[in-house]
């Protein structure tokens, strides 16, 4: 059983509380949250647009003309079936991909090539295991990198572990050297690519908090692409659906945090968005 039917077997117990407990605002098919949108506070975030945006491989196209928008600092979760474009959506915003036609803005300004301000984790850190814990974070070597990285190892619950080998730590501790490597270089705009996807449940939790404390004191806009439905309506500010190459629900979730996945009015949500999916 992965985390989501686990997700799914709570969520489904809790429907007869869902549509009493729903304080979400919803809008179908890509339209904008923006508006009411809740900004982290640290104000670092940049604003994100997709105007137009479609994406083919080929003759099949993954993404149908995707209109967004999302305002600085803001934590948007994408969920949606496998294949459905989550990915190709953020290479999309890092530019390692081009849309096929239409437009990626980033603070405004419509984006070409690589975005400095961007940094993407996937679901396995991709540490280089000939450099330390520290030679992985400092990896620019930029003036004053030794000083920068040891800060954001602290930041993550990392210090004492600067010269250790990236082999000796667990999955959990991987992915959190990989957070303060994106934490350096003081990104914009974060992506997470099924960060979590493959941590136990606890360490998971721990994760959770730590992205989120991180996220409030940096103020960086996050997109966390996740299956866990519970992880999704746990952490962010709106959750979008993707399927068929659109934005099927974009859905606000304005409850306060921090939340907990078992709280009736999340697990609610967290069933509106697998109705959806
Ligand atoms: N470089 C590529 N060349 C050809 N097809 C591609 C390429 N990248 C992605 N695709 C196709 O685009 C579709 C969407 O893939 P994508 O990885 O974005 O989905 P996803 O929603 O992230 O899936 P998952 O949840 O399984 O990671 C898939 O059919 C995939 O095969």
């Amino acid at each position: 059983m992965t985390l989501a039917e686990g997700a799914f077997g709570r969520l489904a117990n809790s429907r007869s509380v869902s549509e009493r407990t729903v304080i979400a605002s919803e809008k179908e098919s890509g339209a904008s949250a923006a508006a009411n949108a809740r900004v982290a506070p640290g104000g670092e975030g940049l604003s994100l647009a997709f105007r137009a945006v479609r994406k083919s491989f080929g003759d099949r196209q993954v993404l149908k003309d995707i209109d967004l928008e999302i305002p600085a600092g803001q934590f948007v979760a994408i969920v949606g079936r496998s294949g459905g474009g989550k990915t190709t959506l953020m290479r999309l915003i890092t530019g390692l991909d081009a849309p096929t036609s239409g437009e990626v803005v980033i603070d405004g300004k419509p984006t070409s090539g690589l975005q400095k301000s961007v940094r993407l984790l996937f679901q396995d850190a991709r540490l280089l295991p000939w450099e330390t814990v520290i030679g992985n974070v400092g990896i620019s070597r930029e003036q004053g990198w030794r000083e920068d990285a040891a800060d954001a190892l602290a930041d993550v619950g990392l210090s004492g572990r600067e010269k250790d080998w990236p082999a000796v730590l667990s999955g959990g501790q991987r992915q959190r050297v990989s957070l303060a490597r994106a934490l350096v270089s003081r990104p914009g705009i974060l992506l997470l690519d099924e960060p979590f996807g493959a941590l136990d449940a606890l360490t998971r939790a721990e994760m959770h908090q730590l992205t989120e404390r991180i996220w409030q004191e940096h103020g960086f806009t996050t997109l966390l692409i996740t299956h866990d439905v519970a992880e999704a309506a746990t952490l962010a500010d709106r959750v979008l659906v993707l399927r068929d190459g659109h934005i099927a629900l974009d859905l606000e979730i304005d409850l306060p945090r921090p939340r907990r996945s078992y709280d009736p009015a999340v697990a609610s949500i967290g069933a509106k968005i697998l109705r959806e999916v």
